[in-house]
């Protein structure tokens, strides 16, 4: 049995559903990443898998996009429950809600709040999706809400509850528990909406999937990593937005600045401190690693791009020129050049267009620079997930973590340095040393961690 959780997300778009098919005619495109592309070998690698996404209707339940054909659905769903021959202890979750479907400025955000304003409301919404988790034969559920806000939060916490309280009645009768996760804010800003609620919210559910990615990009004004384990001096430091939100007023200043510091660096590491720091247990925490990069244009050659202006446009959807990632092919099909899955990136590394990867000895992860191109591209690699695997851990987390399956390469490269160095007896990572860059203060004793530099057991 797998010492650590390796939770991969599978995103199909719901219009790629009612056409799904394994072998592309010339009529019909396959969808880009078949199910069929999930090999015996990695099913054996991952202990869930999250389809993602689907979405509560108008009411406020679980149910297929209006135009979805059930059967085609349930055909995708049955695809994926079939993977289980491969690996008995591979669970098959759906993954509610999503970024698209549930920011502050989407059309269905509201649903999500709605949802959860009433006890009627959550019995109602908790009994339609533990039926449609039932209906399509998943394992359990998996809310994606990006993200409650302050007036939602208890709320959000009464929603996670009724789940909670329904699944356990049906889970009497089961050997193997239906599950509850949610994916949780990986950045500061957005995790003190519910930062005062963190530890109730961990009560009631199996794992809290870090997205510990996206923690930079074109919304702000300087290049910088999109998930880097530890901070650089030189790189944009923040107000702690936790600090007001302290719960004991008369902390001391040194108690404070340690267990709040402030200006601090948006990293992997920092989210993980605070939710150990809320009473988050480290055995419900699973670390969110990015399969994907982002890329920036118009990025001056200064420090190889690093933290300097750039001219990308930020924005959910993109209207600008689709080829400005020189090489990513990929992007221009997708229609956008601001973001590239790993196989992409390794493309473009040997592309010979002039991309050069540099790696921050702070942040523990990778970069490209394109001097001829001015593009800046920020991603992970098997370099940092066995940094972030180390990291892990040495905290005692659950696991790891990934957005999202379809963008590894064809080898299926990372996950399988994620399968070797979480749940490989004989894998080695004592050459890895986790000192350097900001760590972020943290008083909090972590108990069983690992002493640093432990020599491998030789074989
Ligand atoms: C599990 C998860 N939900 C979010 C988050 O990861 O980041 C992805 C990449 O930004 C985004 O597409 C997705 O909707």
């Amino acid at each position: 049995r797998p010492r650590h959780v390796v939770i991969g997300y599978y995103l199909l778009e719901k219009e790629q559903i009612n056409h799904y098919t394994e072998n592309a005619g010339p009529a019909v495109p396959a969808v880009p990443f078949a199910i069929s592309r999930i090999t015996p070998e990695k099913a054996r690698m991952l202990t869930h898998i999250n389809y993602s996404f689907q979405n509560l209707n108008e009411a406020g339940e679980c149910a297929l996009e209006n135009g979805t054909d059930p059967a085609k659905a349930a055909e995708v769903f049955s695809k994926l429950a079939t993977l289980k021959k491969y690996n008995p202890d591979l669970r098959i979750l759906f993954s509610l809600g999503g970024w698209a479907y549930t920011n502050d400025d989407s059309a269905t955000a509201v649903r999500y709040r709605d949802a959860a304003s009433t006890a009627a409301r959550r019995r109602q919404m908790a009994s339609s999706c533990i039926a449609f988790m039932k209906r399509y034969g998943f394992d359990g559920i998996d809310i994606d809400w990006e993200y409650p806000r302050k007036e939602d939060a208890d709320n959000f916490v009464a929603l996670l509850t009724e789940i909670r309280r329904q699944l356990n009645t049906e889970n009497r009768q089961r050997r193997q528990k239906y599950q509850l996760t949610i994916a949780g804010a990986g950045g500061a800003f957005n995790l003190s909406r519910y930062y005062l609620q963190l530890k109730q919210i961990a009560a009631q559910v199996d794992y809290l999937n870090l997205m510990s990615y996206d923690l930079n990009g074109a919304w702000q004004k300087q290049t910088d990593h999109n998930a880097h384990l530890f901070g650089d001096s030189r790189e944009a430091k923040y107000d702690n937005p936790l600090r007001q939100l302290q719960f004991d007023p008369a902390l001391p200043p040194a108690e404070l600045q340690s267990r709040f510091p402030s200006p601090f660096a948006l990293t992997v590491d920092a989210a993980v401190q605070q939710y150990l720091q809320a009473g988050v247990p480290a055995r419900k925490i699973v670390l969110g690693l990015p399969f994907y990069g982002r890329a920036y244009f118009a990025v001056g050659s200064e420090n190889h791009g690093l933290y300097q202006p750039h001219a990308t446009p930020a924005g959910d959807d993109y209207h600008g020129d689709t080829t400005l990632l020189t090489g990513c092919d990929a992007c221009v099909q997708r229609g956008d050049p601001r973001s590239a899955g790993y196989d992409d990136i390794r493309k473009l590394l040997a592309s010979g267009l002039g991309y050069q990867r540099y790696f921050s000895s702070e942040g523990k992860v990778p970069w490209l620079y394109n001097a001829d191109k001015k593009i800046f591209v920020s991603y992970d690699d098997e370099e940092s997930f066995r940094y972030k695997s180390k990291y892990l851990k040495q905290q005692g987390l659950a696991g790891a973590m990934f957005w999202h399956l379809g963008q590894d390469d064809a080898e299926g490269t990372l996950l399988r340095t994620l399968h070797r160095s979480l749940n490989d007896a004989g894998y080695c990572d004592a050459d890895l040393d986790l000192s350097g860059g900001l760590h972020y203060a943290s008083n909090m004793p972590r108990k069983g961690i690992a002493k640093p530099g432990a020599a491998c057991k030789t074989k």
